[in-house]
């Protein structure tokens, strides 16, 4: 009965969204941004913009997290129209996965088809330093493996499959192109391909944990995205993921070192402009199928 209230509301209330700015705006978003941590400043490179305060958008969630604006930007890159979330939403804020990952369904809704990802992340693998970028291949989603999934409770058929696949959610094409473009821009450098895995926060990890990741293959630990991305291959979107690493996560006891929420945004400010210029020429050289459907409306 829960589920059944909550899975209704969830849908109905995304249309309802999806309506409401496809009424206030005459951008048709073909792609989809979500800033992490102090990465907000990609949606400022948008032309022709139109922005919504999330407080004025009906049914969208809050952000209260610093470095996460809490705007929605509409507008173009490349001559690509796209809309860019300034602030994403967190398990560790409170809010339901459901709500975590409401816009993703309302992207998908608007008639999005491609959805970037990029977040602030820690690192467990010795050759990621602070301030590279690691572009995402694939995840493990912690929360996920014990139940916490957005996916959980009845399934919405008009969205996907009971049971979506998920080998293969980043996108090889865009991953491939991605890396050319970093040789282009003579920033491949600060970047290779590497494992995501989302812990739930808000704590960073203790030395134990960090150990435990670093054993099972991750290479950068973070607090958001694969809830997102789940819900986002679960409708048919193509993903592409970029991790900016902005700390190492302590793995020695020997280790004075600790790692503090400011350092993170710092690290997004010093990276910003080359996150926007790898984003900016990706979406630009991007192939896109560019009947906007509306899809799963
Ligand atoms: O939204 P993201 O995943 O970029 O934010 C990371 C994880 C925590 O929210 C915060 C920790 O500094 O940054
Ligand atoms: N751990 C978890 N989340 C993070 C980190 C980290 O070290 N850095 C940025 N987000």
């Amino acid at each position: 009965m829960f589920w059944e209230i909550f899975d209704f509301l969830s849908s109905k209330c995304s249309t309802k969204t999806a309506d409401w700015l496809m009424s206030q705006t005459k951008h048709r978003p073909q792609v989809a941004i979500i800033c992490g941590s102090g990465l907000g400043m990609l949606a400022d490179t948008l032309k022709c913009q139109d922005s919504f305060a999330y407080s004025d958008i009906p049914g969208f969630p809050q952000s209260t997290v610093q470095g996460h604006a809490g705007r929605l930007v509409f507008g173009e890159l490349k001559g690509k129209s796209c809309v860019c979330m300034q602030g994403r939403f967190h398990m560790y804020e409170g809010h339901s996965l459901l709500k975590t990952t409401f816009p993703v369904r309302v992207f998908k809704l608007l008639g999005v088809e491609t959805l970037f990802v990029t977040n602030a992340a820690g690192s467990l693998a010795d050759c990621l330093q602070p301030g590279d970028i690691m572009i995402i291949k694939d995840h493990v989603n912690f929360p996920g493996l014990v139940g916490l999934n957005p996916l959980c409770g009845p399934n919405d058929d008009k969205f996907g499959p009971r049971f979506p696949a998920m080998s293969g959610c980043y996108d090889k094409n865009l991953r491939c192109l991605a890396m050319e473009i970093a040789k282009q821009l003579g920033v491949a450098g600060l970047m290779q391909e590497g494992v995501y895995a989302m812990v739930g926060g808000p704590n960073f990890e203790t030395i134990a944990e960090a150990r435990l990741l670093h054993r099972l293959g991750v290479d950068a630990v973070g607090m958001s995205t694969a809830p997102e991305v789940v819900v986002a291959t679960h409708c048919g979107l193509r993903v592409f993921g970029l991790s900016l690493i902005t700390n190492k996560v302590v793995k020695s006891y020997e280790d004075s070192d600790s790692v503090n929420h400011e350092g993170v945004l710092e690290v997004g400010r010093l990276r910003s402009h080359t996150v926007q210029q790898l984003v900016t020429e990706l979406i630009g050289r991007m192939e896109i199928n560019n009947n906007n459907t509306n899809n799963a409306a």
